[in-house]
């Protein structure tokens, strides 16, 4: 599969949320974090805004929900018309029916870790899922710097989903740039969040080309990519 590169509108300007979905156009999806000032100290967009966008652009969304209390409101950004909803391991009471419920209304059902918190204990619920994220900063804020000390747990993960043949994604978000893009893709990562590293640059559409190729150039040589 061919690196995914998934803007995050979270460093756009929210007064021209279409104008800045549109600039990405090409992108595979886009990023859209929602924060609730509990589960971190932020607060973003809820459901009317997911659904509007959803309306304005054609790129499909993937929810990142930094809220507490996930169980209850995940479904609720399904139907407001997101392709792909992430909740965090850390909030959510019952991952493995969120999960299930997440699927059955017709979304990619997606688990995020923060830096903090290991993959080992949730190696039996990998194949509930169709992707795992892995935080490579501390949830909250756009713009903080990449945390190299993530790349094992990178690794293993992709180990995990290598040695049960499963064929989850595997999503990095937090300080991904053209300078630390290629040690995630070595490490495992096949879908790679850029917040401020796609809407900090001039041309938007040409920075999400340019991680896409650097990512695809590092996986290419990359000894998990070529075993299979
Ligand atoms: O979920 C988050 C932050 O909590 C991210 O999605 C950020 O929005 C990524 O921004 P950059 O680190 O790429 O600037
Ligand atoms: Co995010």
């Amino acid at each position: 599969m061919a690196a995914q590169i998934n803007p995050s509108i979270l460093s756009a300007d929210f007064a021209r949320l279409a104008d800045e979905a549109k600039a990405v156009e090409g992108a595979d999806w886009l990023h859209v974090d929602v924060m609730d000032n509990h589960f971190v100290p932020n607060l973003t967009l809820g459901v009317p805004v997911v659904e509007s966008l959803a309306r304005a652009t054609g790129t499909p969304l993937d929810c990142h929900l930094m809220i507490e209390n996930p169980d209850r409101w995940a479904p609720q950004y399904v139907e407001a018309g997101a392709s792909s909803v992430t909740f965090h391991v850390e909030a959510a009471d019952a991952p493995v029916r969120l999960a299930r419920e997440i699927r059955a209304k017709g979304a990619r059902a997606s688990m995020a870790l923060r830096p903090a918190t290991p993959i080992e204990p949730y190696e039996d619920l990998l194949p509930e899922l169709d992707m795992l994220l892995i935080m490579t900063v501390e949830p909250g804020f756009g713009g903080q710097a990449f945390l190299d000390i993530m790349l094992p747990k990178i690794r293993r993960t992709r180990e995990l989903i290598t040695k049960h043949g499963l064929q989850l994604w595997l999503q990095v978000d937090g300080g991904v740039s053209a300078s630390t893009i290629e040690r995630c893709a070595e490490a495992g990562a096949d879908v790679f969040v850029a917040g401020s590293a796609v809407y900090g640059a001039e041309d938007p559409a040409e920075a999400v080309r340019g991680l896409r190729a650097q990512a695809d150039a590092a996986t290419a040589k990359a000894s998990w990519a070529c075993d299979h």
